[in-house]
């Protein structure tokens, strides 16, 4: 479709009352490793938020990365097996989680960040002691719970001008290393920053009633209609994490939860600066 130039000037002024709303205001966006499907849709959702950047809102990403470690994993023998959606974390898997997440995604985000001439720096979550952490359970290792978040590293990088790239690591008592689930850390963090916003970039439209009916898609969920569909088994799997997440992040303080579609394009763009949105809404 080719917008008239009266067609581009409105959909620049539709996005204007939405540019003052958000102006100065934290965004924290989570990039899931499933959403990260390839090299042009990487580009395209961290030019988006590169964009988010220039027009003054403070974008703070969160990356996962879970296909990429299991790629790792499998290339050296090793079977990734997850419980209720968390990797069984061994001490080696926790090495190849580091080595994946802090080696590889995180300087890859902050290159693409720089290709769009924003500043990004990627941060562990052990930096600072940004995430301090405790062993969840020990039937899974090295998986682990989130104690307390330290947003001043992040504060200070954002001042700086900074679009602060978080990967989902945090540090013990004794500076052991944790794996977090990226969708905890993202909504831990955007309630510690009181940010406006979370975005869960995913691989599906969003909250549907038949996840595999796109027309399912359900726009709006509050936190009790939330409960009731995992009660009754329409929100499964992967799903109810990110769901718990909004779920606790609007109860503490964040205006609004979104769960978006990463596979298509400008999602990001379209969820902000639109009026009607895309994907599912969560509220209090
Ligand atoms: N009701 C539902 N609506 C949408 N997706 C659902 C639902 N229930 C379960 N899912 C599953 O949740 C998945 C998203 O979670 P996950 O794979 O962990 O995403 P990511 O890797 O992006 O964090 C979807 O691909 C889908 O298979
Ligand atoms: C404990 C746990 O499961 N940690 C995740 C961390 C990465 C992640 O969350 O990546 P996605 O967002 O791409 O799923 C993992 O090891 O896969």
């Amino acid at each position: 479709m080719i917008l008239s130039a009266k067609d581009k000037a409105h959909v620049l002024l539709e996005s204007l009352s939405y540019i003052k709303k958000f102006h100065n205001q934290t965004v924290v966006i989570k990039y899931g490793g499933n959403a990260m499907i390839n090299e042009e849709l990487k580009n395209c959702v961290i030019r988006d938020i590169s964009l988010l950047k220039y027009v003054g809102l403070n974008p703070v990403t969160v990356h996962g990365g879970g296909p990429e470690i299991t790629k790792m994993m499998n290339h050296f023998g090793k079977k990734a097996q997850f419980v209720n959606g968390l990797r069984v974390t061994d001490e080696e898997t926790m090495k190849m989680t580091e080595l994946v997440l802090l080696g590889s995604i995180a300087p890859q985000i902050v290159s693409l960040f720089n290709m769009n001439d924003v500043k990004a720096l990627g941060l562990s979550g052990k930096d600072g002691k940004i995430i301090e952490a405790s062993q969840r359970d020990k039937n899974l290792g090295f998986v682990g719970k989130i104690e307390k978040i330290n947003t001043d590293l992040i504060t200070s990088v954002i001042e700086k001008g900074y679009v602060p790239i978080i990967s989902p690591i945090g540090i013990g008592k004794n500076g052991e290393s944790y794996n977090i689930n990226s969708d905890e850390v993202a909504g831990a963090i955007a309630t510690s920053l009181k940010a406006k916003k979370l975005i869960l970039i995913t691989d599906v439209e969003g909250v549907m009633e038949d996840y595999k009916n796109p027309s399912t898609l359900i726009s709006h969920i509050n936190k009790a209609e939330a409960q009731k569909y995992i009660q009754n088994g329409v929100i499964t799997g992967g799903m109810i994490p990110k769901i718990n997440c909004c779920t606790s992040a609007v109860a503490g303080g964040v205006e609004r939860c979104h769960i978006i579609d990463g596979r298509e394009y400008h999602s990001i763009l379209l969820e902000i600066f639109t009026n009607d949105g895309i994907g599912t809404m969560i509220t209090a």
